[in-house]
């Protein structure tokens, strides 16, 4: 396992980052090394966000220093996507077959987690997000057809977009994770725009599914003071509960996005009117 360490940056200071520091702080790229944990340990609400590209192997989730567990579930909860071809998740010897787009929550106190493939030439990408955890919730699959919709967007302000609600209350119960995925469609490049940022939780989002040269610009920082992280498929953007949280792609795309702070109500957001944006 790999797992690098970032600090929660304070707004003052993040306005006068320049492009690499933004980088450096809230982007992370090469998640999915072939047979390998990648992983990002942020002090923002003390997430973990990385991926597992397992290819030949049965790759098992260790639990590293900055864990401060013996095992890395025994205080945390974990959410994992699929994003690549089949594969599964062994979860102290239950198997789930997971399918591009399945996401699978696992409770804290679980202990042997280990990510395969179907077929190593064709390999599973698995996207991880972990939380700390004061319950232990049930281990459960959660197929896209089981995830909550909502349509939302219009095709004039190129922003028709569909969000899958997978790890929420009423379809998944958790401490604190809440994630889900969001589709646009066709000819619609906006995401969460009107802004909003959300006081009680941080949001992690995930971009996947867009071509070779195809990019994100990101866009991030207190509603007044925005800046932009260019992007790329398979790369991930933290932000703090401070910082909005919405971007605008070359085509359209999906992203996963995921939450941890001090609440799970979806709906808890301060949107951000237009006239205060800079
Ligand atoms: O497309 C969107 O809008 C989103 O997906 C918004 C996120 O779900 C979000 O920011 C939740 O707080
Ligand atoms: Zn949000």
């Amino acid at each position: 396992m790999n797992i690098d360490l970032r600090y929660a940056p304070h707004p003052d200071d993040a306005k006068g980052y320049d492009t690499a520091a933004l980088r450096r702080h809230f982007l992370m790229e090469k998640l999915f090394q072939p047979n390998e944990i990648h992983l990002t340990y942020s002090t923002v609400d003390r997430v973990v966000v990385g991926g597992v590209l397992p290819t030949t192997d049965s790759v098992a989730l260790t639990a590293p220093k900055e864990i401060g567990s013996p095992t890395f579930l025994a205080r945390r909860e974990m959410g994992v996507f699929n994003v690549g071809a089949p594969g599964r998740v062994v979860v102290d010897g239950t198997t789930y077959e997971m399918g591009k787009r399945d996401a699978l929550y696992i409770g804290k106190e679980s202990v042997d987690v280990r990510f395969e493939s179907v077929d190593p030439t064709d390999p599973a990408k698995f996207y991880l997000m972990s939380t700390p955890a004061h319950a232990r919730f049930e281990t459960r699959l959660i197929r896209q057809d089981q995830a909550k919709t909502m349509a939302v967007g219009d095709g004039a302000t190129s922003n028709k977009r569909v969000i899958y609600q997978y790890i929420l209350p009423g379809v998944c119960e958790t401490s604190q994770l809440v994630m889900g995925l969001t589709q646009l469609e066709p000819g619609s490049m906006w995401n969460t725009m009107p802004a909003h940022s959300h006081g009680r939780r941080c949001e992690v989002y995930f971009y996947f599914d867009l071509a070779e040269n195809a990019r994100i610009f990101h866009l991030m920082g207190e509603p007044t003071e925005t800046r932009h992280i260019v992007v790329k498929s398979d790369e991930l953007v933290i932000s703090p509960s401070w910082s909005i949280h919405s971007g605008v792609g070359t085509s359209n795309y999906a992203f996963i996005w995921g939450m941890g702070g001090d609440n799970v109500d979806y709906t808890d957001m301060d949107w951000i009117p237009m006239e205060t944006l800079r």
